[in-house]
């Protein structure tokens, strides 16, 4: 089995006469926490778009080591790719569990014929469906919230029940967008801790598109930077923080980059740029 899990090659996205991924080739590993930022407009969420069939692209992905171009959204579901959205995609009056069931059905076949012909069959799924959504709240540390409806629990909670939404299908590959978006700081350390258990627990592999970039230095192995659809930076936490391209888009100015390439802050030169992306500058 071969050590990638994903290559995108020479992927492009044209809409009209914008080009919102232009030519971005890369590759995610097996068990790797890979992360996608990029000022606004940048390309990312496009991006996500092509890894989940849902726009028309040039070039090429591979998936576990088969083609997925062309493939319509619920085939790449069901080859293991799961992802969430910027925006909660919950049902306020349905339970917690009945919720994360809702992911689950996207991987099981439950066609009406096989339904019929195995009952016995199509119950055992049911049974094991929810023995696999309780494991996955009880890593998420929220299996007691089972039973209480969506409603009543604060948007931070709510995430994270999306979270494991997207866990329960066990996917090979978990596509996080904007995971910690309008979250405090104790509320994106739960979730963040949510997904780190997960990833421990499943043996996913991540790709996360994210603003704030304090975060994304910290939990990701790879980092892919893209501005204006381009790929301008592909490295370690550590080297995209040093790369002058990377800080420029940040800073939108090649002051910045100098400063960034200094080498070491609060040396009378200027800006510590780099320590602008380590905190968290804006995306
Ligand atoms: N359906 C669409 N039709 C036309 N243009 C689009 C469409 N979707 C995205 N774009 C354009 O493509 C470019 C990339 O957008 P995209 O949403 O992928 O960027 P992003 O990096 O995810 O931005 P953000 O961080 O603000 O979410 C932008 O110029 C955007 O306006």
């Amino acid at each position: 089995m071969s050590d990638i899990l994903l290559t995108v090659r020479d992927v492009t996205v044209r809409f009209g006469g914008v080009t919102a991924v232009s030519g971005v080739s890369f590759d995610v590993r097996r068990g790797e926490f890979f992360a996608i930022i990029g000022p606004n407009g940048a390309g990312k969420t496009t991006l996500f778009n092509c890894l989940s069939g849902l726009v028309k692209y040039s070039g090429e992905i591979d998936f576990d080591g088969a083609p997925i171009t062309g493939r319509r959204t619920e085939q790449i579901a069901r080859r293991g790719i799961a992802r969430t959205f910027q925006n909660l995609g919950l049902f306020a009056s349905m339970t917690v569990l009945e919720n994360v069931l809702v992911g689950r059905a996207a991987k099981i076949d439950s066609g009406f014929p096989s339904g019929l012909l195995w009952f016995g069959r199509a119950r055992r799924a049911d049974i094991d469906a929810r023995q696999h959504a309780y494991e996955v709240l009880d890593v998420m540390g929220l299996a007691e919230l089972a039973h209480t409806p969506i409603a009543s629990l604060s948007y931070g909670t709510r995430k994270r029940i999306e979270l494991a939404k997207a866990a329960v299908s066990s996917p090979q590959l978990l596509l996080l967008d904007e995971p910690v978006a309008g979250l405090n700081h104790r509320e994106t350390e739960e979730l963040v801790g949510s997904v780190l258990a997960l990833k421990e627990a499943m043996g996913l592999t991540i790709a996360l598109i994210e603003h704030d970039t304090f975060l994304v230095m910290d939990v990701a192995d790879r980092i892919l930077a893209l501005n204006f659809g381009e790929p301008i930076g592909l490295g370690t936490p550590s080297e995209i923080q040093s790369d002058p391209r990377v800080v420029e888009a940040y800073l939108g100015s090649s002051e910045g980059a100098r400063a960034a390439a200094a080498p070491a802050a609060g040396d009378g030169r200027g800006p510590d740029a780099s320590a602008e992306l380590r905190t968290g500058g804006t995306a």
